[in-house]
């Protein structure tokens, strides 16, 4: 198993760092989110690197991963963050994290969403039409503020990813069309209430090559040029997030080769004192963390086998979602011999789309701890709580400790808050 560093098998069983996962099975139940928070000091230290010496800033995709830990421990190694709604908003303050590290992205930002931002002092919105470029206009001056402004471009380039995470197409709903950016900044100069500070793009998420990202900042690079002769001057260029983890095999860039060419480039066209903002999600805590579960029964048919466990699509929507692969490994293995079947992984919620993975070959019996990898993005943060499942608790690890970081969800939360009807 190489594509988690930090869970490892020590004494042939898994480990995150130095805890045994069955200990924290025993301990806190399943379905239960481990993260390592070792992880995710190495996943920023390669973006550290990539990025020395430079005037740069990371601003976390909280989307991948909003627990307030997580946020913390990014938010005290220098991390801003990337948000897409007051509620990620009032998470990164919760956390401790600087508002004047924040870019505020979104294709549908309301007013009260806006209004918030602005009272927390935000770095940067992210504009992504021009409807709402007019409405922040208004509501900035309404309030007495100016927004500091960067328009969201889509450079209509193709990442090559899966359809439903590719963003930088002009199918796509995200950003403003990049022919039209120089029309949009010159609006975005009358308008009051608005300072122009920027540029972005985000073409999509787990690409696993240099190449869309360098047609992109091409593209980018150009805008910048073309707005500088008209007297527009930017002060960031935002090249969004999405470089990819490895979930199997992948050959993934590493950050520095990318940026490693991204600078260069940058220099080449003069711009090498633009700062250069990032918002990776995937890549910063996607290997930092897995999902626990426990086989509850085997069953068998004629078709195929199942292993049905306790963890459910409303714990982890990837696979059916994206038809996307996550590792399965048992976490006490049994050895495979001629007569071990293949298994769907299936959840216990009344749908044939929940499965967590198809046709894995594992020796099992009822009981059995098995831990699906490469939780660590876009898996508790995409949960819900269907079929009445309260939300499976999250742990961060830390060497030999353990720290629960959010409770599993107690059944009566469910439903505390609903109200039926008064009678007659
Ligand atoms: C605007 C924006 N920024 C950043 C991200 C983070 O992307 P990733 O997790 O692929 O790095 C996303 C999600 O794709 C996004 O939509
Ligand atoms: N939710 C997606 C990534 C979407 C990125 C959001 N723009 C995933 O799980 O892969």
């Amino acid at each position: 198993m190489t594509v988690a560093p930090r869970f490892q098998f020590k004494n042939g069983t898994l480990h995150a760092e130095d805890v045994s996962l069955a200990k924290l099975a025993r301990e806190f139940g399943t379905p239960l989110y481990v993260y390592s928070r070792a992880a995710l000091h190495d996943a920023w230290g390669a973006y550290a690197r990539a990025l020395a010496g430079r005037k740069a800033l990371v601003c976390f995709g909280m989307k991948a991963n909003s627990n307030l830990a997580v946020l913390n421990e990014f938010s005290r190694l220098g991390s801003g963050f990337d948000i897409v709604s007051g509620g990620e908003l009032a998470r990164v303050l919760a956390a401790g994290g600087d508002p004047g590290k924040v870019v505020f992205s979104g294709v549908g930002k309301q007013a009260w969403e806006m209004r918030a931002a602005l009272d927390a002092g935000v770095k940067c919105f992210n504009v992504e039409s021009e409807p709402e470029l007019e409405r922040l206009a208004q509501v900035a001056s309404t309030g007495g503020r100016i927004a500091p402004v960067s328009l969201r471009v889509n450079p209509d380039v193709d990442a090559q990813t899966h359809p439903y995470i590719s963003t930088g197409l002009k199918e796509n709903k995200f950003g403003i069309a990049i022919e039209r950016a120089p029309e949009v900044y010159r609006r975005a100069m009358q308008l009051p209430g608005l300072e122009v500070v920027g540029v972005d793009c985000h073409i999509g998420s787990q690409i696993t090559e240099a190449a869309p990202y360098l047609d992109a900042l091409d593209k980018l690079i150009e805008l910048i040029l073309a707005l500088q002769s008209e007297g527009i001057h930017l002060r960031h260029l935002d090249l969004g997030g999405g470089i990819g983890i490895r979930y199997t095999n992948e050959q993934v860039i590493e950050p520095v080769v990318l940026f490693e060419q991204v600078f260069k480039r940058l220099d080449q066209a003069g711009l090498g004192d633009l700062e250069l903002v990032l918002e990776p999600g995937r890549s910063l805590v996607g290997n930092a963390g897995v999902l626990l579960t426990e086989v509850q029964y085997l069953k068998h048919s004629d078709a195929k086998n199942f292993a049905i466990v306790d963890a459910a699509m409303n714990d982890l929507l990837r696979p059916t979602l994206y038809d996307a692969w996550h590792g399965v490994e048992a976490v006490d293995p049994r050895p495979v011999t001629d007569a071990t079947p293949t298994y769907d992984i299936v959840g216990p919620i009344c749908e044939s789309g929940d499965w967590l993975a198809r046709d894995r070959r594992l020796e099992l019996h009822q009981g059995d701890l098995l831990a699906v990898m490469s939780a660590g993005a876009y898996a508790f943060t995409m949960s819900s709580q269907y079929n009445s499942r309260p939300r499976a608790a999250e742990v961060m690890v830390d060497g030999g400790a353990v720290h629960v970081v959010r409770p599993r969800e107690t059944i009566e939360s469910l439903f505390a808050s609903e109200r039926v009807l008064p009678q007659g």
